[in-house]
């Protein structure tokens, strides 16, 4: 702690005297104090100098000379902590940037979604099924999704599990991005168990011996930058639960300023975004590079109150707006929001998440989305940037490295008779490996013609 410390640590807990809505109902505050009371002594899950790089490359973002790729799992769970999972989501994402990097020649800012993203908002407090109401699962963090009192019951103890769960996480995904797995000579070796399968992985392939070409011929001129053996990778998550992300909010020794350390980005969520509540004036404290999901409801008088509280200095990088309209509003809505932020001098990174105003539910019960329409907003958000001549800054995804069947269309085509067949996910549907790397490829093009 420093000098400042005082002064920082009530600075730290101003939310509190705010309304902070979709915070668990724990039956027990004392344990939730001690849990987080011992929180707040473990080691830091990040260092604030790596938040700051990333603020320094979103920066780039914003000034357009580079695209943001945020992607991961909707809900991550304590029992996917495994090296499995954790090396086929990376995978994915890598190969993903690969695609993007090489076919729209730009440089790709690596995020996760990922190592303390377990933690859901949702639309309904409860969920009844044959007259039992039980309150809903909210993630592994705060419940369990088993339909019972005991596993609905909200357990601070899980925040514990969060932690560790999210501290095995990044430690394995900093082995894999510094310790040659990421190497671009690898490029060949990410698509190995694919290549066969799927008519994305044929693709990828070939844009592969491309990148290997051109890397045997850097390597003949003399180039072969430290770049290319190791990738810088960032974890992100929703800043949901408040009393979790305070527990890992220290005040930075170098600077004396505070940061969550439980992630190098943070974002707000389109339901905890109240201009008014404990989640943005917690992110306001905090130095790390704050991200505020943007839904159709949003005016620009709102996104513009948002600048002044999350980036009065205007600093490039330390703001971004992911927008998440839904593919029939994103070319009606978001001009006038681009329009008036870009007017008022203010520049933060555009993203544009196509999930989570897409998502229908199909016959079958199943929440799903379409392929189709998580492409069209895409483009409607590029034709938008392009149209206003700003950025279009990057892409938020939920994805899996899994070949899971939660998402309908893509390449290797899933139907909506075959979602029950890997239906995985712990709250909303994600896309497959091969979707992912179908819609970096249409990113990639999209990105070339603006
Ligand atoms: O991921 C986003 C939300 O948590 C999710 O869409 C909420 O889902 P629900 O509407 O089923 O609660
Ligand atoms: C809940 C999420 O999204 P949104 O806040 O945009 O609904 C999410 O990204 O997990």
């Amino acid at each position: 702690m420093t000098v400042n410390a005082e002064s920082s640590t009530s600075t730290a807990s101003s939310w509190r005297d705010l309304p902070a809505a979709q915070q668990p109902e724990y039956p027990d505050s004392e344990a939730l104090r001690e849990v987080t009371a011992d929180l707040a002594g473990y080691p830091p899950l990040v260092f604030a100098g790596e938040c700051d790089q990333l603020r320094d490359r979103l920066g780039a973002v914003a000034r357009g000379e580079a695209f943001l790729l945020q992607g991961g799992d909707c809900a991550e769970a304590f029992d996917q902590v495994s090296a499995e999972h954790i090396r086929a989501k990376l995978k994915t994402l890598l190969q993903m940037s690969a695609v993007l990097t090489y076919a729209a020649a730009v440089p790709v800012v690596k995020v996760g979604r990922i190592a303390g993203q377990y933690s859901k908002p949702r639309s309904k407090a409860t969920e009844v099924r044959d007259g039992v109401e039980l309150p809903s699962y909210r993630g592994d963090s705060v419940n369990a999704p088993a339909f019972t009192a005991e596993a609905r019951t909200p357990d601070p103890e899980r925040l514990r599990r969060m932690y560790h769960s999210s501290a095995a996480t990044l430690n394995l995904v900093r082995g894999f991005t510094t310790g040659g797995y990421a190497d671009l000579r690898q490029v060949h070796a990410w698509n190995q168990d694919f290549v066969r399968t799927s008519a994305s992985g044929q693709r990828y392939e070939a844009l592969a011996r491309e990148i290997d070409r051109a890397l045997s011929f850097m390597k003949a001129c003399g180039a072969d930058p430290a770049e290319f053996h190791s990738v810088e990778f960032y974890a992100s998550h929703e800043a949901l639960l408040l009393d979790y992300e305070a527990a890992l909010t220290r005040v930075d020794s170098r600077t004396g300023s505070l940061y969550d350390v439980s992630a190098h980005m943070i974002w707000i969520g389109e339901r905890t975004r109240q201009l008014d509540g404990a989640h943005i004036e917690f992110a306001s404290r905090v130095r790390n590079p704050v991200g505020v999901k943007l839904g159709p409801t949003t005016t620009p008088e709102e996104a513009l109150a948002y600048i002044d509280r999350l980036d009065p200095d205007r600093e490039p990088g330390r703001l971004t707006f992911i927008t998440r309209y839904g593919a029939g509003k994103i070319r009606d809505l978001l001009p006038e929001l681009v329009e008036k932020v870009t007017a008022s001098g203010a520049r933060p990174v555009w993203v544009c998440d196509p999930m989570h105003g897409n998502t229908f539910e199909a016959a079958s019960g199943h929440k799903t989305r379409r392929f189709d329409d998580v492409l069209d907003e895409v483009k409607g958000f590029f034709e938008v940037h392009k149209a206003l001549g700003t950025h279009p800054g990057g892409i938020h995804v939920e994805l899996t490295g899994d070949d899971v069947t939660e998402c309908v269309g893509g390449g290797d085509e899933i139907f909506v008779d075959d979602l029950h067949q890997r239906y995985e996910t712990a709250c909303d549907p994600r896309l497959n490996r091969s979707q992912s790397l179908d819609l970096a490829f249409l990113v990639a093009e999209m990105y070339r013609d603006q």
